[in-house]
């Protein structure tokens, strides 16, 4: 059954859907495999960063229109578009030269919402390193095709896009994905532990907000403190910083935390006496 999605906003390389606390965000070059711009990734944050300070959605579907008007095959994304590409960098409209798809990576990455990739087709380059760093990862069984060409065209994602997938798939299977760039199918990319399920594709977008609905019958707290506490070995300092803003969060809710606040405006010593210390 077609899932009613209802639009948040209008946007020219992106689409932008929500429904029942999910919300699907999706690239629309279709015609060329969904390759991105700075301008694709501008808006790509932008409602990245609606649907994370929506206190209704807990799940995000990230994903790939298509198919494509020219040859009908499907894409998630192929990377940063080689046209607007410069010496600098991937060239805007305004003409400074970003990389601005390593905000996206973060935002994803430190967002406290759980962010699926849906892979309908092509994850190729950057694109691929977009569904490495998502919580999760569906593939469509008939279309799906993973692929790291950063090398073929002189580029090279040294952070979540390679260090991280050796994380998940071990060392010497993403040596091989970025050394030799070969062309994976959804089923190998499964086998390898990158992809969470293989699903047939006309199903594919069902699925997952099938997947989003299950997590968002959890606890919104635990879950975002499950994904900081399986972020924080990776992230380093910054992972701590997230991992222990929540943390400061909860204990903001404390009588302990109403107290200090309380003698600081009544301008008086805080009485941290009356709290049982508990082993
Ligand atoms: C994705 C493909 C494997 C698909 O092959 P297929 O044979 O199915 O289709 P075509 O090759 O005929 O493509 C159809 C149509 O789309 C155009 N197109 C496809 N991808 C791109 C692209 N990335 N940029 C521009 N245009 C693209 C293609 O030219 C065709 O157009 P026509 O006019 O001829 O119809 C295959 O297309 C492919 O290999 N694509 C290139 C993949 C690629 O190399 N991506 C870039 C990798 S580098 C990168 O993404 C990257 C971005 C960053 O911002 C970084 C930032 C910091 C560090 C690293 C970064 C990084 O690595």
């Amino acid at each position: 059954m077609a899932l009613d999605w209802k639009t948040v906003k209008e946007y020219e390389d992106i689409t932008y859907k929500k429904l029942n606390g999910v919300a699907r965000i999706a690239f629309n070059r279709p015609e060329i495999r969904n390759a991105f711009r700075p301008k694709t990734i501008a808006e790509m944050l932008d409602a990245f960063t609606d649907a994370h300070e929506s206190n209704e959605i807990g799940v995000i579907l990230l994903t790939g229109e298509g198919p494509s008007p020219k040859d009908g095959k499907y894409a998630f994304c192929s990377g940063g578009d080689q046209n607007a590409r410069s010496a600098r960098g991937y060239k805007g409209l305004d003409g400074i030269a970003r990389f601005n798809v390593l905000d996206l990576q973060r935002l994803i990455r430190f967002m406290n919402k759980i962010v699926i990739a849906v892979v309908p087709g092509w994850a190729v380059g950057g694109g691929h390193s977009l569904h490495v760093v998502c919580d999760l990862t569906l593939a469509s069984k008939e279309h799906a095709i993973f692929k790291q060409t950063d090398l073929d065209v002189a580029s090279f994602d040294g952070g979540y896009g390679s260090a991280y997938l050796a994380r998940q798939i071990g060392q010497k299977r993403a040596r091989e994905i970025f050394l030799l760039g070969r062309s994976y199918s959804a089923e190998e990319a499964y086998q390898m532990g990158m992809v969470n399920t293989v699903v047939p594709h006309d199903e594919l977008e069902n699925e997952a907000y099938q997947w989003a609905q299950e997590i968002l019958q959890k606890s919104p707290t635990a879950i975002k403190m499950i994904k900081f506490s399986f972020n924080l070995i990776d992230d380093g300092l910054v992972g701590q910083q997230v991992f222990a803003g929540e943390a400061t969060r909860l204990a903001y809710q404390t009588e302990e935390a109403e107290e200090g606040r309380n003698a600081f405006l009544e301008k008086r010593k805080p009485d941290f006496d009356k709290f049982p210390k508990f082993p």
